[in-house]
């Protein structure tokens, strides 16, 4: 997107010269989606998690329900693969939904292909607005991950995904204080070498993070409809945008690969969103990699999460069993 109305480069901010409607468009996510209405499409992406989520129940060895905290709503659906040991690579997830909508009950979608081949997958509910703030989601998303890591601490790694308002909360991950919580996750996913770019020398080096159509500036929500739910004021926002404070922040474990992705088919504010946080990663002293996936809308690159043979399933497996 080219701001061609001042000195001819392209402006940082271009949504703040958006008119109101459209800036609430470019963060209408299913407005963007080609393949069926937006209000269809709403509802084959309920549906399929739901699908998926009584089918991982059904076949698969689970915990469900387990508290990670005192909070009302503070627990984690953990999922494994037959084999018995605790011994595993760990997947966490959080949904997606603006943080006011959806939940881990309707979000197991990656678990059948993931367990089958020897990943546990937990997925995380946190408290959504109007009820919980973003603050508090932030905080408790960081005692999910610190839960994990006490009660697995011979896991073979903790690989964190995040969908859209979960890749935020994620990526709030990469600026925790887990001294506060008493415990360092094993958040590292990295066994091998780099090349001397610093880039993947193979398409499939790890990442300990999957940021999957993501928002990492909150400014811009503030002046959508989003808000009113959330009730962000402009310095709530910014104290929980990840695009303006892992620049200022040091890698907690520097060896940490982030893989910032996005859907073609994702609005273009979400493709400047994921690109801007990634090239602010790179910046700084994160190792981080950009992926656009090719004809995927913002939620079929989650749903086909369910799918074996998709890029991204590929992509985390390979990953995880590098
Ligand atoms: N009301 C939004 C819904 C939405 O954004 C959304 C729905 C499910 C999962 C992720 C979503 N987006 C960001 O968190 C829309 O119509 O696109």
């Amino acid at each position: 997107m080219m701001d061609v109305s001042g000195v001819g480069f392209p402006s940082k901010v271009p949504w703040k010269k958006m008119s109101a409607e459209e800036l609430e468009n470019q963060y209408c996510p299913s407005r963007w989606v080609v393949r069926l209405g937006a209000e269809e499409a709403l509802r084959t992406y309920s549906q399929i998690g739901i699908e998926a989520t009584t089918r991982a129940r059904a076949t698969r060895k689970s915990l469900l329900h387990v508290p990670y905290g005192d909070g009302e709503g503070e627990k984690v659906d953990i999922y494994f693969p037959d084999e018995s040991s605790e011994a595993l690579p760990f997947f966490l997830f959080f949904h997606g939904g603006y943080w006011q909508s959806g939940s881990k009950d309707e979000s197991a979608f990656m678990v059948h292909p993931l367990t089958a081949q020897g990943v546990a997958v937990v997925i995380v509910a946190y408290g959504i607005a109007p009820k919980g703030t973003l603050d508090h989601m932030v905080d408790q998303v960081t005692r999910s991950v610190a839960f994990v890591q006490k009660r697995y601490p011979s896991n073979k790694g903790i690989y964190l995904c995040g969908h859209s308002a979960g890749a935020h909360l994620a990526a709030m991950m990469l600026l925790a204080d887990w001294t506060k919580h008493g415990v360092t996750p094993n958040l590292r996913g990295f066994h091998g070498s780099y090349s001397l770019a610093g880039q993947p020398s193979s398409p499939h080096e790890p990442w300990g993070f999957f940021l999957v159509s993501g928002v990492f500036d909150l400014e811009p929500i503030v002046y959508t409809s989003q808000n009113v739910a959330l009730q962000l004021t402009l310095e709530d926002a910014q104290r929980n945008s990840p695009q303006l404070k892992v620049a200022q922040a040091q890698p907690v474990d520097p060896t940490c690969r982030v893989l910032v992705v996005v859907g073609q088919f994702d609005s273009p504010e979400f493709h400047r969103q994921s690109w801007e946080f990634y090239q602010t990663l790179c910046q700084g002293e994160w190792k981080a990699s950009f992926e656009e996936l090719h004809d995927v809308d913002h939620f079929e690159i989650v749903e086909n999460l369910t799918q074996k043979d998709n890029v991204l399933t590929q992509i985390i497996l390979k990953t995880i069993f590098q």
